[in-house]
């Protein structure tokens, strides 16, 4: 996988324009966008809902003041109450869904129905009381049209269509229903919606222009803050945190927890005749192959710094993960990485000491141990994997129990 920094610096030179980033980083933001919003959407459907519910009480009061006792009203009044009953339904709906999370990924789909049963609906009624010529109420889509534009937690590209959608939608209809006397007040208003949404289309992009921008600064500052860039693995400071939550899931599940410190050796040899770009390659390579052993989800794999990497392996056995470990030696030894200066071996070789967590261990009291275990290891000639019992000590790439 591309190293994530990389990904979000490249996205920061892209500036936005489009509105896309690549997919890996797309699907990050829409995940960040569905999370954060929730709350924000919830408000806005709640605001929605109590407009919604106060326009209606208000229709019943200017219905019932304004009321003649025609067919007509009594037929528009058929029309009038299913038309505010599925504005109301639907915000519920989305409501009721939220609260218990029942839309999942599809919550941004809920919110797009939704906004369009509220503009269609609000289209629906404001043409009704014009029919019943009870003061054109046309003027009020244009609040529910700037609904769409409301933190819903849609990205430009959702709102865009659906808003065109229905603009398209009230025109038509306008042009189809009104008789030519209606047309220049309608056209009035169409007009002011046409500015209208083209003043929101503007902010809207701006906006998420805006909130992309900041969402990749933080993962990359965030990422940063927990990676070594040389080698993308985990710093000390993820390290630490990840510790005391695997530590503490041990203590609860009765489970080990074992750390591994692997050591290079002969590094600065290495450095110093093969040159430091070529040691930071070394680095980048050692850094891929064990990060092949911190596979499962618990565990973690770190530079601690220097040539020094580590290893947090989670409910492992201890002389099954020292198997693991002088594998891993032996895929070291595998890259061929050239150390002809090296008095272990004519590659380059690591020594690995392991360590087992107690109960009252600390992050300080287990690096000590696993140190002393990589002391040995060195001590015992390098390349080699010693633990906290005399027969875990072993020569890489074939086993060698130590007396
Ligand atoms: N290329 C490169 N070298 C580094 C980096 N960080 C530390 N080093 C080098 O790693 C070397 C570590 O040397 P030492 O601590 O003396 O250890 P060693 O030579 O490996 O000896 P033993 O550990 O005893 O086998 C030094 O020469 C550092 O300059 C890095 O990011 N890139």
């Amino acid at each position: 996988m591309d190293n994530p920094s990389r990904l979000y610096r490249r996205e920061l030179q892209g500036r936005f324009l489009g509105l896309r980033f690549g997919a890996a980083v797309e699907d990050e933001f829409v995940s960040f966008l569905r999370e954060t919003q929730t709350r924000n959407v919830r408000f806005c459907i709640w605001i929605g809902l109590i407009l919604w519910m106060g326009v209606a009480c208000w229709d019943v009061a200017r219905y019932v003041q304004n009321i003649q006792g025609t067919a007509n009203e009594a037929q528009f009044l058929k029309l009038l109450l299913p038309a505010r009953l599925a504005g109301l339904l639907a915000l519920t709906g989305l409501l009721i869904g939220m609260h218990r999370r029942l839309w999942g990924r599809w919550q941004h789909v809920a919110c797009l129905v939704t906004v369009s049963v509220y503009c269609i609906t609000g289209f629906l009624t404001g043409y009704l009381y014009m029919e019943m010529g009870m003061g054109n109420a046309m003027a009020g889509s244009i609040l529910i049209l700037m609904a769409v534009f409301l933190p819903c937690g849609l990205t430009f590209r959702e709102t865009m269509p659906t808003t065109a959608a229905l603009l398209v939608a009230y025109l038509l209809a306008g042009w189809w229903i009104l008789s030519p006397a209606e047309w220049s007040e309608f056209w009035a208003i169409a007009s002011l919606l046409v500015l209208c949404m083209m003043m929101m289309a503007f902010s809207s992009y701006l906006r998420e222009r805006g909130t992309r921008e900041q969402f990749v600064l933080r993962r990359l500052l965030d990422w940063e803050a927990g990676h070594d860039p040389l080698t993308g693995l985990a710093n000390r400071r993820s390290f630490q945190k990840h510790f005391e939550i695997c530590l503490a899931q041990a203590r609860r599940d009765d489970k080990t927890l074992l750390l591994v410190i692997l050591d290079l050796d002969h590094f600065k040899l290495y450095n110093d005749h093969y040159g430091h770009k070529a040691g930071d390659r070394a680095l980048q390579q050692v850094a891929l192959v064990l990060e092949h052993y911190a596979a499962r989800p618990m565990d973690l794999a770190i530079r601690l710094g220097g040539e020094e990497f580590g290893l947090l392996s989670y409910a492992d056995d201890a002389k099954a993960l020292k198997l693991r470990m002088q594998h891993l030696l032996q895929q070291l030894q595998g890259l061929q990485i050239s150390h002809e200066f090296s008095p272990t071996a004519t590659c380059l070789t690591a020594s690995i000491g392991i360590a087992q967590a107690e109960a009252t261990c600390t992050t300080d009291s287990l690096f000590q141990q696993a140190d002393a275990q990589l002391y040995r290891a060195k001590n015992a000639g390098r390349n080699q994997v010693c633990g906290p019992d005399m027969d875990m000590c072993a020569e890489g790439p074939e086993l060698q129990v130590m007396a």
